[in-house]
């Protein structure tokens, strides 16, 4: 299968992606965005990677298979991004790095896994574009990033806190993981929103307990009232130069643009308000990300998989953006 090579900043050359107007794009097994896979390109500055893992849910299974309905969908992706004027994948090597194995029968296990795995890949230099898997997920990866960075300002876009205690005395869920990284020092409590949370909870001491471990809310009824710009410049204050890891559950958007996923709540945000937003965040330090919860078989029409995998291509587009910048500087500086 042929390949498009772009120039790119610094004189090397990243492999793009399978071009769609020699080869169909439904051709093929599917990598994200057509992109190499890892093996093929040796190194990646930004590496997309699939962790089919749903034991952590409280509700409907199924987000394992979410990785690859996400890399499915995002056939249609093309490489230049309008929106953020930029070709992601001229300007840095974004390369599949195709699945993280995880057992699904012991959480615990999993979580080391996952955080293993993503140790490997980011000491190769790598930033991370995951594509979950359930929430539990963002644990190790959080805990993988600030290893590498310290702690990291958080922006969690989500319809639900997942910030509560255990589930059924278990620690690691779906529900849990952001309480588990306050606890853990890993999280820099300067800099922590939540984005789109709406619908019911256990108890008021949610939000009391929430408020306690340092997070901001950002209501989807906020994004509704106050716009899509007006919060991007809100969280981009808050965040400043901070490394920053962005977490997007897919349930962050309202059930009519993403059914496909395990807890669904009415009253969310659209998938245009959510692609302006991290838009609007583009001058952020962007140190790796995460899709999460997309659970294709209560999808339609790949409604939810390709809302996420434009939400990936956003993300992936800033923290190409990002690598290509520090890199013009580099040689500026020489
Ligand atoms: N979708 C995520 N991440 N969390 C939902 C937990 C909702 C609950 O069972 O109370
Ligand atoms: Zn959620
Ligand atoms: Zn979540």
């Amino acid at each position: 299968m042929s390949s498009t090579e772009f120039p790119a900043a610094g004189g090397s050359q990243p492999r793009g992606p399978v071009d769609s107007s020699r080869v169909p794009r439904y051709a093929g097994p599917a990598t994200f965005a057509r992109l190499p896979r890892l093996d093929e390109v040796g190194r990646a500055d930004v590496a997309v990677v699939g962790v089919p893992f749903d034991s952590g849910v409280s509700y409907r299974p199924g987000a394992r298979f979410g990785g690859n309905a996400i890399r499915e969908a995002s056939r249609l992706l093309r490489p230049y991004n309008p929106a953020q004027d930029a070709s992601p994948f001229a300007l840095a090597q974004v390369a599949d790095a195709g699945d993280i194995a995880a057992n699904p029968f012991n959480i615990n296990e999993a979580v080391e896994t996952v955080e293993a795995a993503a140790d490997e890949l980011l000491g190769t230099g790598a930033r991370l574009m995951t594509l979950g898997g359930d929430h539990t997920i963002a644990l190790p990866l959080l805990r993988s990033v600030a290893k590498k960075h310290g702690p990291v300002a958080l922006l969690h876009f989500d319809a639900h806190l997942d910030t509560w205690d255990t589930y059924f005395g278990a620690e690691y869920t779906h529900g849990t993981p952001f309480r588990r990284a306050v606890e853990e020092g890993i999280l820099d409590t300067e800099a922590l929103s939540h984005v789109g949370t709406r619908g019911p909870l256990y108890g008021k001491q949610d939000l009391t307990d929430d408020e306690k471990m340092g997070f901001g809310i950002v209501t989807s009824a906020d994004i509704y009232r106050r716009g899509a710009d007006e919060v991007a410049d809100q969280l981009r204050q808050r965040i400043g130069d901070r490394p920053l890891y962005i977490s997007i559950d897919i349930d962050c958007l309202d059930p009519a643009h993403a059914p496909g996923t395990g807890t669904p709540e009415a009253g969310g945000m659209t998938s245009r308000e959510l692609l302006e937003i991290l838009r609007g965040l583009s001058s952020c330090n962007l140190v790796s990300a995460d899709v999460v919860e997309v659970a294709p078989a209560y999808d339609h029409a790949e409604i939810t998989a390709v809302a996420a995998s434009h939400t990936a291509y956003e993300l992936t587009t800033i923290m190409s953006r990002q690598i290509a910048a520090a890199r013009a500087q580099e040689a500026g500086n020489k």
